[in-house]
């Protein structure tokens, strides 16, 4: 694809006859102001040959240095704006500041990619005052060196915001919040803010304290303490993270309180401190009771500089202008949207590789921030992250798809055709008990549906969509091995994905061999093989790997239900001429799971015989009020047995209701009685009645931490 520059600029006029030579040898005309910024070595790193008596030059400096004085009109009047020309014999890059004029070398550096220097004018700003990530998704939290790679990735991409808030860190929420790091973690967290310093990018530490914090002096000192042991770290910006706890930490006038004595006593001190920013309790619409006052309350109390984040009307949501018109007047401020795309924390088994989009393209001035909370995988998270970057930076000239391609391309340039590949059929989450979907293999649909509709109605093949479909699995094998093979071009990322990359081929095999046996139903003999191979790679596709109990998803949300469709139409075709009984069941669980409650959400179910069972857990489980567990069958069945074990003592089990259903509509109650006693093991009524669906919610009006020890279920012979 032709070159653009990243984020799409406001501004941007190219002399199209005419451009330069990159000059080899330049005089400097640098603004004092920049003295101890980055723009300057960010350049000197571009353009290493500082010639003071060379003929070509470059200005560089802030709105009010004397250097640029003479372009001071050109520089759009906007936070983190700049103006960059090139001439003949000049380049003038001036910020309205420090910061601004840094993203005008970021903008020149892609320039100086091309062969030769277009003679370009660019008058740029973003459109959102604070863009970036916050890391703050469950689970193997990123390395060093991925938050080292991510730094310099936000520098390139113009996003001036990093916040650290990885769930699992001990000294990030209970129980160390109150301790300062040991002397090794906070020797890499100095590391990292000083990287985000040469990135331009205001490192946040956040602190989780609402699990055990105390509303009185000692506490609040605590906190005030750690934050300056962050500040001497070099921490420049501070978030107060009341997300997923309960209890007294909850309350909206103490939360407030708190924060406004750390804005007054700590940030408004400093000076050189920016924004302080909260996560609140309440923070989306579907978990928010407005007449309960919680938002309201910190809408008047909280300090009117101080942020307060939303995910939008549900947990995972899009944000359009609804959702800010519902938040920002009860909040008295603009929403600080943390958009939980492209996480994939509750949808582990799934990469989450496909285009940004949903996002309102008219809200810019409805928010005071975007930031993106990512997978686990740092680098194939750049391919969200690289748009995120596009969207805030310029909403209106935002081209979803554009931006995929091009975020591709910048994470893997030689391997991008293959890797828009293997991301355009890697972007659905699956079922999620979220109820969060994306679009997958949007070109290959029509093709698919065309050739399923045709053979599952009139046993005809298409033959302009078989072939389609057949070219694509082609390239899937092509791709899969391209990147598994592509050495050193992005290895981190290849590590990343390579259990997807190795099932990707494994889908493309399937789907190869699922077209030839759609040929062969009328041939006893030559049939057989093909069945045989399909099965052979199902199994292989459900392969057990420690982290993923039923192996890694890929293609999940078109590919495998299309080619999974065909194996057994074409089998049932078989067995009816021949009168056999091949299996014409894809390898599949009649049970699927579904839930909201975050650590239940990937148990695996199992059939084995009669006996169907939702996969233990070995963790605490944190079962939210008005959580629920739904497990549906693939048809209703007739129930013999149900056993329940929540670790939990007799009372434990008032906390919950057990329903069935047979439409998935309407529900009955199925009453708990505890068997063994002494044991805590629970038995329900349902002998005899037949489910399609059972579903198990905390009813108690408060979370219940219980243990996820047994649901098993046995059919009636
Ligand atoms: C301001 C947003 C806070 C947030 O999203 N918290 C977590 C989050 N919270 O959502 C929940 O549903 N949390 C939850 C619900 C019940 C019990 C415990 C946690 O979801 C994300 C995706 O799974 C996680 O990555 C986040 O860390």
């Amino acid at each position: 694809q032709e070159f653009r520059l990243q984020p799409t600029p406001q501004n941007y006029t190219v002399q199209q006859d005419d451009s330069i030579s990159i000059p080899r040898q330049y005089r400097l005309m640098a603004g004092n102001s920049l003295n101890n910024g980055t723009a300057l070595p960010l350049l000197r790193s571009l353009m290493p040959e500082e010639a003071p008596d060379a003929a070509f030059r470059i200005y560089i400096g802030t709105k009010g240095d004397k250097v640029v004085s003479s372009y001071r009109k050109r520089i759009p009047q906007k936070s983190e704006g700049y103006f960059l020309k090139i001439e003949k014999d000049r380049i003038i890059i001036a910020g309205a500041d420090e910061r601004g004029t840094y993203y005008g070398v970021q903008t020149l550096a892609q320039l100086l990619t091309l062969d030769k220097l277009p003679l370009a004018e660019v008058a740029d700003y973003p459109d959102v005052p604070y863009r970036g990530v916050v890391e703050g998704f469950y689970g193997t939290p990123w390395s060093q060196e991925d938050r080292i790679r991510q730094l310099d990735f936000y520098g390139r991409n113009k996003m001036n915001v990093y916040l650290y808030g990885p769930k699992d860190d001990p000294y990030h929420s209970t129980p160390h919040w109150r301790k300062p790091y040991p002397a090794q973690e906070a020797e890499r967290l100095k590391q990292l803010v000083d990287r985000a310093r040469d990135n331009n990018v205001i490192f946040y530490w956040a602190i989780h304290p609402g699990q055990d914090i105390r509303w009185n002096e000692e506490d609040r000192e605590l906190l005030l303490q750690k934050f300056e042991s962050m500040y001497q770290l070099g921490v420049r910006g501070f978030a107060v993270f009341f997300d997923d706890i309960s209890g007294e930490g909850t309350k909206a006038d103490k939360q407030a309180e708190l924060l406004n004595y750390i804005d007054n006593h700590f940030v408004q001190v400093k000076k050189d401190v920016a924004p302080l920013v909260m996560c609140p309790t309440e923070y989306n619409k579907s978990w928010t009771k407005v007449e309960g006052g919680y938002l309201t309350t910190l809408g008047e109390k909280l300090n009117k500089d101080i942020q307060i984040m939303w995910t939008g009307n549900r947990v995972i949501a899009t944000i359009d202008r609804p959702t800010l018109d519902f938040i920002n007047p009860l909040i008295k401020r603009k929403a600080y949207i943390w958009w939980n795309f492209p996480v994939s924390d509750y949808v582990r088994d799934h990469l989450l590789m496909g285009p940004v989009y949903g996002n309102g393209l008219d809200i810019e001035d409805g928010m005071s921030a975007f930031v993106s909370n990512p997978m686990e995988h740092a680098e194939a998270s750049k391919i969200s992250l690289y748009s995120v970057a596009d969207y805030t930076w310029n909403m209106e000239k935002f081209d979803s798809d554009t931006s995929w391609r091009h975020a591709i391309k910048d994470l893997m340039p030689l391997h991008a055709e293959y890797l828009e590949t293997f991301a355009a059929h890697n972007s659905d989450l699956g079922k999620n008990g979220h109820g969060f979907r994306r679009e997958e293999s949007i070109r290959l649909q029509p093709a698919l549906s065309a050739l399923l509709k045709s053979y599952l109605e009139k046993g005809e093949i298409d033959e302009t969509a078989y072939n389609q479909v057949d070219e694509e699995c082609r390239k899937i094998i092509l791709s899969a091995d391209m990147l598994l093979a592509s050495g050193n071009e992005n290895r981190p990322l290849i590590d990343e994905i390579r259990p997807w990359l190795t099932q990707f081929k494994l889908v493309g095999e399937y789907g190869k061999t699922v077209l030839e046996m759609m040929r062969l139903p009328q041939q006893e003999e030559a049939f057989l093989p093909g069945h045989a191979h399909a099965q052979a790679l199902q199994t292989l596709m459900t392969d057990n790997d420690a982290r993923y109990p039923q192996g890694v998803k890929s293609g999940s949300g078109q590919l495998m239900p299309t080619f999974d469709a065909l194996f057994e139409a074409s089998t049932k075709q078989y067995n009816q001429r021949f009168h056999t009984a091949l299996n014409a069941r894809a390898v599949y669980s009649p049970y699927t799971l579904e839930s909201n409650v975050q650590q239940l959400a990937l148990l695996p179910t199992q059939q084995k015989g009669k006996e169907g069972s939702i996969a233990p857990s070995n963790e605490v489980i944190l079962w939210q009020a008005g959580g629920s567990l739904t497990l549906s069958m693939d048809r209703p069945r007739v129930l013999a047995t149900l056993r329940i074990d929540l670790g939990t003592k007799e009372e434990g089990y008032t906390h919950f209701r057990l329903e069935t259903s047979l439409d998935g509509k309407t529900w009955r109650n199925a009453n708990l009685q505890s068997v063994w006693k002494g044991y805590t093991m629970q038995k329900a009524d349902v002998k005899g009645q037949k489910v399609l669906k059972i579903r198990l919610t905390n009813t108690s009006g408060s979370e219940q931490k219980v243990y996820f020890k047994a649901f098993r279920l046995t059919e009636q012979e």
